[in-house]
């Protein structure tokens, strides 16, 4: 199985405190991978780190077997790490449709010009037409975004996402502030997403039933550290991870 980013003693201390600490991880292409782990365990600060928001205070980063630890966010977007963040980030003012278009603008490097791009405007309406489609999102297309649900924005967030066609995703809690009603939909664009040929997912999810019901492998982080990194089954088995993070009531699947 191919690598597609790997992570050298990937570490970062904000004053001190060691919010990543050597973390040495493969990913691999086409395995959905989660990271779980409780509240301030690092999973932001890794996703960062990852996409180039925050530069490391030792140790590297590669993608595809070429070190990308000094490149910066638009390269890493560009060469095809692409992220979504935990609070939503859409422009409000426009419609959704624009929201999607202008993401697929942004990847074309294209400034928009009505008339001498008309050709281009209508295809990546289009475009972004049918990525609403897959996001379950087609009906809001022409109200502003400010007008969405939260839930919706979320969605809205995935699909200009993939607009930037970028074989790795980092989601980076596609559920947090939904819901429960709304997160069955959330799920079903993730797991379509999953079936597409030469994504890469990797996704931060507190919803251990999500989690599971969704990932070929998981990494847990504790304290900044790499604790366990295995299959849905190795984990939930390991002892080390019970006692340290899932622990509290067993039965509560949304247990942090
Ligand atoms: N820019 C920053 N400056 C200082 N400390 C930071 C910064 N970013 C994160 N931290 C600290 O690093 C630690 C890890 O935070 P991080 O947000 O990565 O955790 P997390 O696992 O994503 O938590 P949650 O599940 O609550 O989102 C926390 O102690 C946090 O306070």
């Amino acid at each position: 199985m191919e690598t597609i980013i790997k992570t050298e003693d990937l570490s970062i201390a904000f004053g001190g405190h060691w919010a990543v600490s050597d973390v040495s991880i493969d990913i691999k292409r086409n395995i959905f991978t989660s990271v779980i782990g409780p509240n301030g365990a690092g999973k932001t600060t890794f996703f960062n780190l990852l996409s180039g928001q925050l530069s490391p205070t030792k140790g590297r980063v590669f993608y595809k077997g070429e070190d990308i630890t000094k490149h910066s966010v638009i390269q890493r977007t560009r060469n095809g790490i692409g992220r979504s963040f935990q609070i939503t980030n859409v422009f409000p003012n426009i419609t959704v449709l624009e929201n999607v278009r202008l993401a697929i603008q942004s990847r074309e490097q294209v400034r928009f010009d009505l008339f001498r791009h008309f050709k281009s405007y209508r295809q990546f309406e289009e475009e972004a037409m049918n990525l609403l489609e897959t996001v379950l999102l087609a009906e809001k297309a022409e109200i502003p975004a400010a007008s969405l649900s939260h839930g919706e924005k979320r969605k809205l967030e995935i699909a200009m996402l993939l607009a930037l066609n970028t074989e790795v995703l980092l989601l980076d809690e596609p559920t947090a502030g939904m819901s429960l009603e709304e997160v069955p939909a959330i799920l079903n664009v993730i797991k379509n997403i999953k079936e597409q040929e030469d994504r890469t997912v990797v996704l931060i999810e507190h919803k251990m039933d999500m989690v599971l019901d969704l990932s070929d492998r998981m990494m847990v982080l504790f304290n900044g550290e790499l604790l366990a990194e295995g299959t849905p089954e190795e984990i939930m088995a390991n002892e080390t991870v019970q006692a340290a993070y899932i622990g509290g009531d067993p039965n509560d699947s949304t247990t942090t």
